[in-house]
């Protein structure tokens, strides 16, 4: 069975599969991303659009929470385990601390993040996005704006284009607005306003998901 769900405009399909290596399913309709779980380990592989694997998937992990209806659970995608708890009627993932990256050769100021996958975050307008397509196949690129805790972001994914809204962005977004005395942001995309806290260093990120 395939299922299809909306986590704030991130369209993410779910499917189960014992497989050790599972494809892609084919589906009549367009994901941004495949969340493809093994029922008993909970060893996780996410596709994106084009059919290159992804390293995490913010949307589509906290997505996975719902679907299976579990309180708590822990996912595994390669060696990183992912908790995900459910809180207030919604569900949070841990994605991890998040690390900067040295600075790539783009030729505009923007902060380059590891958050298991790879991100540009920049405050310079999306007009620019030409100057970063060198970036294209290894990073999902983030042009941003800031006003205390409220960020507002358009992503250009890795393995899909523009996005209504990106997970892992919105947290890689709010690590490089991190100072201290904020621990929570709001995140608008087009799509929907995503949460991210920030504790003991960890980038937890909720927001509204329904099913298709
Ligand atoms: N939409 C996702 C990110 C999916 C993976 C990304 N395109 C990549 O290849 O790194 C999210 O919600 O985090």
């Amino acid at each position: 069975m395939l299922y299809r769900y909306s986590a704030a405009g991130n369209i993410i399909g779910i499917a189960a599969s014992t497989e050790n290596r599972p494809s892609p399913p084919h589906c009549p309709q367009a994901v941004d991303q495949w969340v493809i779980y093994h029922p008993e380990t909970l060893n996780l592989h996410i596709y994106n659009q084009d059919g290159t694997m992804a390293q995490q998937c913010g949307n589509g992990l906290r997505t996975l929470g719902l679907h299976l209806g579990l309180p708590k659970l822990t996912v595994i995608i390669g060696h990183k385990q992912f908790l995900i708890v459910k809180k207030h009627g919604r569900h949070w993932v841990n994605l991890g601390q998040a690390s900067k990256l040295p600075e790539t050769p783009i030729p505009v100021p923007h902060h380059a993040v590891n958050l298991g996958n790879q991100h540009i975050i920049t405050f310079v307008s999306d007009n620019l996005i030409s100057d970063f397509q060198t970036a294209f196949n290894h990073f999902n690129i983030s042009f941003i704006s800031q006003h205390r805790n409220q960020i507002a972001i358009r992503t250009h994914e890795r393995g899909v284009g523009w996005t209504l809204s990106c997970g892992s962005a919105a947290a890689a977004a709010a690590f490089v607005c991190s100072r201290p005395g904020y621990r929570s942001w709001e995140v608008s995309s087009s799509g929907g306003i995503l949460n991210v806290e920030q504790h003991q260093g960890n980038l937890w990120l909720s927001g509204p998901v329904k099913q298709l």
